[in-house]
């Protein structure tokens, strides 16, 4: 299916938007009037420009406030709808899109509005234009698609028909399934846009709080899946308005973008809309679980020694060495700062695995860097994937066998990560899709410097987990707050062993404040033995539906790594998220009383 993009999606000027649009792989894109009014180009050489980028331009919107209105009214319309008509002309776009009216003019008169609407048709006939009416959500008197449709149906003309707004509709919790009696060639053009469940004005959040789809509440694909079903096969056309993508990179809002739209195609074809072509993602089996992650670090042996891994071996072409400790595996490279680098993720099928990556835009990694297939995720976190039966660690040679202090850690829980506020939705749907994981409810949590979102998501499996957090902004010079923290969490099958075994090493970790245990004797019913055994080795507790969780963190290395251990007992399904504010202020504290 045709892919398209409306020009109010992206930051810039029209030359910076097509050329983003253009560049992301878009077929065609709906032009904005504002932009057109704005440019300095003509709609001649708008055209052209276009033409040059590979890009048709499928839409011109919005025509505002036409139908329903009284006769002077009316002829002052038809006047202003002709002035247009002549642009689309010099632009070669066949369809524009009216808006339903919100005029204090217009009056509640559908045959009034279907007249008129004919006679706009009738003209636009004659310039070869198709006209696409759009219910808006807020509109005065048309506000549902089921009321356009029954508008459009009365005008009986046919180069009339709908555009129908997947905001529109589902922001007013519409039956979608009324839309598979509309026939798909009355649909004339189909816009995409997700949003988070907000309650407030509808106006406001369509203009300020519209998403990709993938990056909000909606469930766009069964909306896509009922207008599929109609026969439609025009193009899918997303049409965000949103405050941050208005001042952001057009080139990699764009990307995002079409990322956004691949998914949804791919997701709408697997609920079993056969109608829609699935866009060409290669499908994967899911990961094995991670191979290993790798760590920059300075000096990295003191920490890992001390929470009981164990050197295994030094890469033969690389200067990075193997740690491991039970299934848990850290491959270290030396630098200045302690960062992660990479996720090896283990799968049955890297090449594929790695081509499905490259297909939802994520750029190559040299083979310089890894002998194996792996891409860039758009935090810059390298993802690269390897066979199960762990064929990689032949690259490295076996360094002798060094004192064995194992701490009980058996395997990795989880990764971390945080995204800058801009970025987080989309690098958290670039994790989901790549690795097919799916995604558990967000939540958010007010931690001591911001107010902290935060989305996880896993394999069915759960062996691959990746926690995202939204990253504190950081306001003016007042910024005690950790940029973008990132964290390993271990497990263990005995978390207070553990950091019994590591205290003794002399792992560097972190003390917890004796008013988180005050606080954990008052919602929950514990034994003062077992109370005393967590606040003695700073271990904190959660509990959900399932189970149980105990964990524990280590201090901050270098400026932004730390680790955690954790242990899920009964199936306990979360993060500790309601722990999180604790180990912040903790990690605060230390750097007050540590520098
Ligand atoms: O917010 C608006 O006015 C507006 C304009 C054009 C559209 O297609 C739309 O969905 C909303
Ligand atoms: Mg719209």
């Amino acid at each position: 299916m045709r892919l398209d993009i409306a020009t109010v999606c992206l930051s810039g000027t029209l030359d910076d938007k097509l050329a983003a649009a253009g560049r992301a792989g878009f077929h065609g894109v709906e032009i904005f009037e504002n932009d057109l009014v704005v440019s300095p180009w003509s709609p001649g050489e708008i055209r052209q420009r276009c033409a040059d980028l590979g890009l048709s331009i499928d839409l011109y919107q919005p025509f505002r406030d036409f139908e329903a209105v009284p006769p002077d009214v009316f002829a002052a319309n038809l006047r202003r709808a002709e002035r247009k008509f002549d642009v689309m002309a010099q632009l070669g776009a066949d369809t524009m899109l009216v808006c339903s009216s919100v005029s204090p003019d217009a009056v509640d008169d559908d045959d009034l509005a279907a007249e008129q609407l004919h006679e706009l048709a009738a003209r636009a006939a004659d310039r070869g234009i198709r006209i696409a009416y759009e219910a808006l959500a807020w509109g005065r008197f048309v506000n549902t698609y089921e009321h356009s449709w029954r508008i459009v149906r009365r005008a009986g003309h046919p180069v009339l028909g709908l555009c129908l707004d997947s905001f529109h509709v589902l922001s007013k919790g519409s039956e979608i399934g009324g839309i598979k009696v509309i026939p798909g060639g009355k649909i004339f053009f189909l816009q995409l846009a997700d949003a988070p469940r907000l309650r407030m004005d509808v106006l406001q959040w369509s203009r300020h709080h519209r998403l990709f789809p993938g990056h909000g509440d909606f469930d766009l694909s069964a909306f896509l899946g009922a207008v599929a079903a109609t026969g439609y096969a025009g193009p899918l056309s997303l049409e965000v308005f949103n405050d941050v993508f208005r001042q952001s990179d057009p080139a990699r809002t764009a990307v995002d973008a079409m990322r956004s739209l691949l998914v949804l195609q791919e997701e709408t074809a697997r609920r079993g809309t056969a109608e829609m072509r699935v866009a060409d993602l290669p499908v994967v089996p899911a990961p094995d679980g991670y191979a290993f992650v790798e760590l920059t670090a300075p000096d990295p042996a003191g920490v890992l020694a001390s929470m009981g891994f164990v050197y295994t071996g030094q890469h033969d072409s690389r200067p990075a060495q193997l740690w491991h400790q039970g299934d848990a595996r850290i491959v270290v490279r030396p630098g200045t700062d302690v960062r992660i680098d990479a996720l090896g993720v283990a799968t049955a099928d890297p090449l594929g695995a790695a081509q499905r990556a490259e297909r939802l835009l994520a750029p190559r990694l040299s083979d310089m860097d890894y002998d194996d297939p792996g891409v860039r995720a758009p935090d810059g976190v390298g993802v690269v994937f390897y066979r199960p039966e762990n064929d990689w660690m032949a690259e490295f040679t076996p360094a002798d066998p060094a004192l064995v202090n194992t701490c009980g850690i058996t395997g990795i829980d989880h990764i971390s990560l945080t995204a800058p506020f801009d970025d987080f939705d989309q690098i958290a749907l670039f994790y989901r899709a790549a690795l097919g994981l799916e995604a558990e409810p967000e939540t958010e949590f007010a931690a001591p410097f911001g107010l902290i979102r935060s989305r996880s998501s896993a394999d069915r499996d759960r062996r691959i987990r990746i926690a995202l957090n939204v990253a504190a902004l950081r306001r003016g010079d007042w910024a005690p707050a950790v940029a973008e923290p990132q964290h390993i969490a271990f497990t263990s099958d005995d978390v207070v062993a553990s950091a019994k075994a590591m205290r003794e090493l002399g792992a560097p970790l972190l003390d917890i404040p004796g008013n988180y245990y005050d606080d954990l004797l008052a919602r929950f019913d514990f034994s003062a033995e077992r109370l005393k055994v967590l606040r003695e080795h700073s271990v904190l507790y959660d509990r959900d539906e399932h189970g149980e969780f105990l964990h524990f963190y280590t201090r901050m290395l270098g400026s932004r790594v730390f680790f955690e251990v954790v242990q899920r007992i009964d199936g306990y399904a979360g993060y500790g998220v309601a722990n999180s504010p604790v180990r912040m202020a903790a990690h605060r504290q230390f750097r007050l009383t540590h520098g």
